[in-house]
């Protein structure tokens, strides 16, 4: 009985002891396990509304809310399109301009979970449209911005500002979304370019390997403690629609000279054979762009030709390639430096290029595959396309002649660069263009010096408490056995 007792005595306790220790450590590493777990992540959002010349989209993005500061955590979470034209169109009914907004925004509401609603804010940022509208009428364009304003603030976000946003603003935030996207800004080297193609303005922007010789064109960013030195242009009125209008009033200039008939013929080597519409120039050549060369005829008959050879030479007229004052330019006397590197070319860059099926392959095959293209009679390419809305369907033959030519002409890309540019929409889930760049900005989600590297990632963490917890137990079965055997050798010496 005694021996009983005794064995009793020296395991019970020490069996209860292991057994508690067991139990503390399984439940502290549970609950840290749980704590950490990222499907429980808590996320915030901002929202940011592009308005552009043509259209205004809508933009949330979430991240989790305990890492903001870690490159390429913020990630599109919606995206909507807001009904209609862009809001420089409202510049004779201005409340138009923030009621347009009203779908999309209720959208925002639902997408957002409503305790954050008042945390998250609300920026818009308008571009070339209302860029050319100020220019031609500043009191319309401050009623359009005063009328997006007052709609944004009646929503339970936390507004931030309606603003019309510069060139540079606009070709520097597409830099850092694509780079933020690609995760390219924690490393020292190897950034991608942006090129962005928007229906009144286009921007460049790269880090050049040459010195910038002009002040306007340069900017500088410390982002997670590296420095870049950018070369970033903005061309008003070489965005697609801008660019065609002009295109057109220098045929219709060309044509006005040549017969005073009425209506006019604008014979246009960029549209298909057969297009035949006829337009009116008050309708037509309706913005700063083309307002000297008006024809005094007010109908014309806008007539294809589809001649790819004839339309680049007409293209190339837009392009002002003499009086550069700098070791080098682009056009129109701006200071270019060589492209350099990689470049991500988005917005109408893509979609062009994309509904083409000309995103891949070298620039001559492209050039042949758009002479084809081209020369297709209109009825045909109606047919082979019933569904795709005809005033983009008519425009694809100008529109990737005027990309070829702006890319090779303009900003001096070769056939043995051409392969760096990536025509692209999204990285991963996020759309590239100026929008996410413009709220890492306003939201110091770039600190301009590298954030303390996390002690340890989660998965790193996860091995960690595994390997640790492995190694209580190991210990706790040493531990066992030196007990039960010195129980046993106590039990013999009683023997
Ligand atoms: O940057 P700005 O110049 O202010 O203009 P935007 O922001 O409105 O310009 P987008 O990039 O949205 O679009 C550029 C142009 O491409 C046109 N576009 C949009 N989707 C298209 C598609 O699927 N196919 C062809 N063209 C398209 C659109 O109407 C514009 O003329
Ligand atoms: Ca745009």
């Amino acid at each position: 009985m005694d021996e009983q007792g005794g064995k009793n005595s020296w395991n019970r306790p020490v069996a209860i002891f292991l057994a508690v220790i067991a139990a503390v450590i399984i439940i502290m590493v549970a609950i840290s396990v749980v704590q950490n777990k990222p499907l429980h992540q808590k996320y915030k959002y901002g929202i940011v509304l592009d308005a552009g010349s043509s259209h205004t989209s809508v933009f949330i993005y979430e991240w989790p809310a305990e890492k903001e500061n870690n490159t390429g955590m913020v990630r599109q979470k919606h995206t909507c399109n807001v009904k209609g034209k862009g809001i420089s169109s409202y510049s004779a009914n201005p409340q138009g301009a923030g009621a347009s907004l009203y779908e999309c925004m209720e959208e925002a509401k639902q997408k957002i979970p409503a305790h954050r609603h008042p945390e998250t804010p609300v920026y818009l940022g308008a571009t070339a449209g209302m860029r050319l509208l100020r220019m031609e009428d500043e009191k319309a364009s401050d009623k359009v911005l005063a009328s997006v304003a007052q709609s944004l603030k009646s929503y339970p976000f936390s507004y931030r500002g309606a603003r019309i946003i510069s060139g540079q603003e606009e070709g520097a935030f597409g830099w850092i979304t694509v780079n933020y996207l690609s995760e390219n800004l924690r490393k020292p080297t190897g950034t991608l370019g942006a090129l962005d193609l928007g229906g009144a303005s286009t921007q460049i922007t790269f880090v050049p390997q040459q010195n910038i010789e002009s002040k306007d064109n340069s900017i500088d960013f410390r982002l997670y403690g590296n420095d870049y030195h950018l070369y970033t242009h903005s061309f008003l009125c070489y965005g697609k629609d801008q660019a065609l209008k002009i295109s057109m009033s220098k045929i219709l200039e060309s044509a006005n000279e040549a017969s005073k008939t009425d209506p006019i013929e604008l014979r246009d080597p960029c549209f298909h054979p057969g297009y035949n519409d006829s337009k009116t120039v008050s309708s037509f050549f309706n913005s700063p762009c083309v307002k000297e060369a008006k024809p005094a005829n007010e109908n014309f008959v806008h007539v294809g030709l589809g001649n790819w050879s004839q339309c680049q030479q007409s293209i190339r007229k837009i392009f002002n390639t003499g009086n550069c004052l700098y070791t080098r330019c682009s056009f129109n006397g701006v200071f270019q430096p060589s492209v350099y590197g990689d470049f991500g070319a988005f917005s109408a860059f893509f979609f062009v290029m994309d509904f083409l099926n000309l995103t891949s392959g070298t620039l001559t095959t492209t050039k042949k595959k758009l002479e084809a293209y081209c020369s297709t009679p209109w009825d045909q390419i109606v047919k082979n396309h019933p569904q795709v809305y005809k005033k983009y369907l008519s425009e694809y033959c100008f529109s990737a002649t005027y990309i070829l030519t702006l890319l090779e002409d303009g900003y001096n890309f070769t056939s043995d660069n051409w392969k760096d540019i990536r025509f692209i929409k999204k990285i991963g889930d996020s759309d590239a263009g100026w929008t996410l760049g413009y709220m890492l900005n306003l939201t110091n989600m770039i600190p301009a010096e590298a954030p303390d590297t996390p002690l340890m990632p989660y998965e790193g963490y996860v091995t960690f408490i595994i390997l640790f917890l492995l190694l209580i137990l190991f210990l706790l079965v040493l531990v066992y056995f030196y007990f039960h055997r010195s129980t046993r050798t106590a039990q013999k010496d009683i023997i």
